[in-house]
């Protein structure tokens, strides 16, 4: 049974149709990497998992679970984490601040026990704090634990981004754009990261723009093109796929072309 599977997802802004019967499975151990030009639908798709958008019609399965119509705090706490596209940080608050919060979701201490602080309360806070400096050691960002998250470079946050994903202990780990603005060095960097992610057990499935982390960090890959699936495959079935290639060589964006395999 695949960890994720997505079956016949259609998606309606009014009367525009952003994900038209998209289906997919993702295995667990993968890193599954969604693709598609400017607008394709590919965010769509994954707020769909993470249910922040309700589906029009389809199914989104994890676990052989339905997540249809569970809040997405619900569905962090079965094991699914997300980072996004436009960074959401605590700004004002630390680096290990910030991974602490990924860290609640999995604490069992109510907020009476946080104010009379109990001695399991004292300790689960403890454990949190060693958990969420482990996650920022993991990105590299271990030196950085007291640094307002809003000091750090922009490639950095991204690492914290996925710092704090990772504390919510996720089968599931959703990457939206997480090489965007990151520098070919810091690109290389993530690269290994997500090679250790998978080392962990955790299933990734990300988009992304730049091909060569495509290329070389994902095992499959699934293309939409104006919320249609147009083709999934292995990277060097892809990236040889004429409709695949006619998608991005027929896009007026000029980044997109560069960007094409
Ligand atoms: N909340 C929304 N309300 C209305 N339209 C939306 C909404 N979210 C997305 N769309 C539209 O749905 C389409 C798909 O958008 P989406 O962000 O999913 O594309 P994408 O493939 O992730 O694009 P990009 O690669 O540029 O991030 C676009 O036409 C977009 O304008």
């Amino acid at each position: 049974m695949s960890l994720l599977k997505l079956d016949n997802l259609i998606k309606d802004f009014g009367g525009l149709r952003a994900v038209d019967e998209v289906s997919f499975e993702v295995e667990a151990g993968d890193v599954f990497g969604l693709i598609g030009p400017n607008g394709a639908g590919k965010t769509t798709v994954f707020n769909l998992i993470t249910g922040n958008y309700v589906p029009n019609h389809g199914k989104v399965l994890f676990n052989g679970q339905p997540l249809n119509g569970l809040a997405p705090n619900r569905i962090v706490s079965l094991g699914v984490a997300r980072t996004f596209q436009t960074i959401r940080l605590f700004k004002t608050l630390s680096a290990l601040e910030n991974v602490l919060a990924g860290c609640h979701c999995r604490m069992t201490s109510g907020s009476i026990a946080a104010m009379l602080k109990t001695p399991f309360q004292k300790r689960e806070e403890k454990e949190a704090i060693q958990l969420a400096l482990a996650e920022l050691d993991f990105v590299g960002l271990g030196e950085e634990a007291e640094t307002r998250s809003d000091s750090l470079s922009y490639g950095n946050q991204r690492l914290l981004e996925i710092a704090r994903a990772l504390a919510t202990q996720p089968k599931l780990l959703i990457l939206d754009e997480p090489a965007g603005g990151m520098n070919e060095q810091e690109t290389d960097a993530l690269i290994e990261i997500i090679a250790r992610i998978k080392a962990r057990g955790i299933t990734v499935l990300l988009i992304e723009h730049d091909m060569s982390l495509v290329m070389q960090a994902c095992e499959k890959l699934v293309v939409i093109e104006y919320g249609k699936k147009i083709a999934e495959g292995l990277p060097e079935e892809i990236k040889t796929n004429k409709k695949v290639i006619e998608a991005y060589l027929g896009t007026d964006d000029e980044e997109e072309g560069e960007t094409c395999f």
